[in-house]
């Protein structure tokens, strides 16, 4: 009888109407505030967009990876307003993205982002719209991370304040030899406040992320992957055998890991992320849900078919 029950509740998540499937679509497509919470998205939303210049751009492709660009060069990426917007607007664009697997989070010219845009910040240095901002921000980033994708942010030059912390709104982080992480808040007097406080403790553990905000330390690719911050380092033409572009590696790097029809992948990402932010009972039902969504599909079907060895 309780299979029965069972096996229901996965019919049901596999038809997406089911309790599992509205779950799933809740965890992953909501941030952190609402209403609930007296965040007033539009208001802030305004406020951002006053302070215009640069943008953040998406490229999806046919290979399942799409590429998020901050794409502010003569600031050195440094997020204005109306990034942030944008940046929320590509996020709600590739939550809708049923085809996609994996994304690489970088910044134009080779260098990646030098934290929020300091004449914004400057026009808004009262508590309560940094609060906001935060609020905007944490939203987004949360979402970014919960993205059904398996993310990677690709760090060239360099990643400070804000900037380090979009670094850790992706799963992975690729660095390239010459670069650098840096939350510089201290220095700022200001502490993380777009979630990169608490998700780098998860990353790093917070001996470590002690460390990096009290001292601001300069995270290199070395010091990164001795951490846990890096998960490799992608290297320059000039130094191994044409290894492609900064891109084409983290491409390559990723695509060892969204190997597969979107689907399976997704549901990858979504039992990892239940798994990383429910306590365990709650995550155990939410793999149970998502393994109802792929067990018996096509993919499941077409490999029972070829009784694949796994040599
Ligand atoms: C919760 C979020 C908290 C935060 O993110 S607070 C912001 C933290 N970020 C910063 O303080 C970065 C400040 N900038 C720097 O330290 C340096 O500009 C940086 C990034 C090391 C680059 O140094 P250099 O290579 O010597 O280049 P540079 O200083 O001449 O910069 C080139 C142009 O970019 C501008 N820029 C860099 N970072 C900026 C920012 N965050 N906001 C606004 N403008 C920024 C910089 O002012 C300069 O512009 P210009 O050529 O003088 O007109």
């Amino acid at each position: 009888m309780a299979l029965c029950a069972v096996m229901l509740q996965i019919l049901k998540s596999r038809s997406g109407c089911g309790a599992w499937g509205r779950l799933l679509q809740r965890q992953s497509s909501s941030g952190v505030y609402s209403s609930v919470h007296a965040f007033d998205e539009a208001e802030i939303r305004e406020k951002l967009q006053a302070f215009p210049g640069g943008s953040i751009d998406l490229f999806k492709q046919d290979s399942g990876i799409a590429v998020l660009t901050v794409n502010n060069p003569s600031r050195m990426n440094a997020l204005s307003g109306g990034m942030m917007v944008d940046l929320e607007e590509r996020v709600s664009e590739l939550e809708n993205w049923t085809d996609g697997k994996g994304l690489i989070l970088c910044g134009a010219a080779e260098t990646f982002c030098s934290g929020s845009d300091l004449n914004a910040v400057r026009a808004i240095s009262n508590p309560q719209d940094g609060m906001k901002m935060s609020m905007f921000m944490q939203n987004t980033l949360t979402r970014l991370l919960r993205l059904p994708l398996i993310s990677v942010a690709l760090v060239e030059g360099r990643a400070l304040g804000g900037g380090a912390e979009l670094t850790t709104a992706c799963d992975f982080r690729l660095m390239a030899s010459d670069s650098v992480i840096q939350f510089v808040h201290k220095h700022m007097g200001l502490v993380p406040g777009w979630g990169g406080g608490a998700r780098l403790v998860r990353i790093v553990g917070s001996q470590n992320a002690l460390k990096l905000l009290g001292g601001a330390l300069k995270v290199d690719p070395k010091l990164g992957l001795q951490i846990g911050l890096a998960d490799g380092v992608v290297e320059d033409a000039q130094t191994v055998e044409a290894p492609g572009s900064h891109l084409e590696q983290a491409e390559k790097w990723l695509g060892t890991y969204i190997k597969g029809p979107a689907p399976v992948i997704q549901a990858v990402k979504k039992v990892v992320l239940s798994g990383r932010e429910l306590p365990l009972s709650e995550a155990l039902k939410t793999e149970m849900g998502v393994f109802g969504t792929v067990w018996g599909g096509p993919a499941n079907l077409q490999a029972l078919a070829s009784k694949s060895k796994h040599k």
